[in-house]
């Protein structure tokens, strides 16, 4: 079975070299690779090339649909894989889009790029509503786990799902980061972390925003209820380096 990546123009694999821009990993080189297909539909979601497809009449703030031919890429996993190691990854992140939609084509493609690179760090970026089967479940590192609240436009009964967010809450390995438009969505974070048990330590808090100054805007708010709260925040590094463009 192929891999499905996304494109950063028609024809080339979303896989590159760049910084880790969010999360508890933030500031780190890191070779990322991103898939195409999610489960849901945010509405101010910043990677709507992996999913709203022609057809697809889902609110999205652009309102843009993308053509699949353009926007998706099928590869073999060893294909894949050649095309990771070309960038010699010691840490690498797995985006979307929702990865974990394609568990048995990335098993077979992360195996292969362990067998290369033995001590790979991989982290995942994952929405929190898919469960990694085992043989997937064991070769990650890092859980980037970012539950869709209510701004998101999703139904909580999509969005939220309590038997993935027990699992994640309880394994050290998963870190939350909950995108905030505004002040009130934080009410929300509070709700699930005290559902759910989550550890303040595990708990980040990012701006929702695709350019600096609506991130440097939004922060202003956001850090002093972070403060408030005991919780962390995130900043979106890449957004502020290179500004909201594809395979950076
Ligand atoms: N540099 C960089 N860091 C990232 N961290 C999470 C990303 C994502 O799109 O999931 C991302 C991304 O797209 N680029
Ligand atoms: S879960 Fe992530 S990739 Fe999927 S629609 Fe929401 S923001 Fe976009
Ligand atoms: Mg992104």
């Amino acid at each position: 079975m192929p891999i499905v990546l996304a494109t950063t123009e028609p024809g080339e694999p979303e896989i590159f070299a760049s910084l880790q821009g969010e999360g508890p990993s933030t500031g780190r080189p890191s070779v990322f690779v991103r898939l195409s297909r999610c489960n849901l539909a945010c509405h101010w979601c910043d990677t709507a090339y992996t999913w709203r497809f022609t057809g697809d009449e889902r609110p999205h703030r652009g309102g843009e649909s993308y053509a699949r031919k353009a926007n998706q890429i099928a590869m073999d996993e060893r294909e894949a894989a050649q095309a990771i190691l070309a960038l010699v990854p010691d840490r690498l992140v797995v985006t979307g889009g929702e990865p974990l939609l394609q568990a048995a084509a990335l098993v077979k493609t992360l195996n292969l790029v362990r067998s290369v690179q033995p001590r790979l760090h991989i982290e995942v970026e994952t929405n929190g509503t898919v469960e990694a089967p085992r043989s997937l479940d064991t070769l990650i590192d890092q859980y980037n786990v970012s539950p869709k609240l209510q701004h998101s436009g999703n139904p909580a009964s999509l969005a939220l799902v309590p038997e993935r967010l027990q699992y994640y809450a309880n394994d050290p390995r998963a870190f939350f980061k909950f995108v905030i438009a505004k002040p009130e969505d934080v009410n929300d974070v509070l709700v699930l972390k005290r559902e759910y048990g989550i550890p303040a330590a595990r708990v980040q808090l990012m701006p929702e925003g695709t350019d600096s100054q609506t991130l440097r805007h939004r922060m202003h708010w956001l850090a002093p209820i972070a403060q408030k709260y005991g919780l962390r925040v995130t900043d979106r590094l890449h957004i502020h380096i290179y500004g909201d463009l594809r395979g950076v």
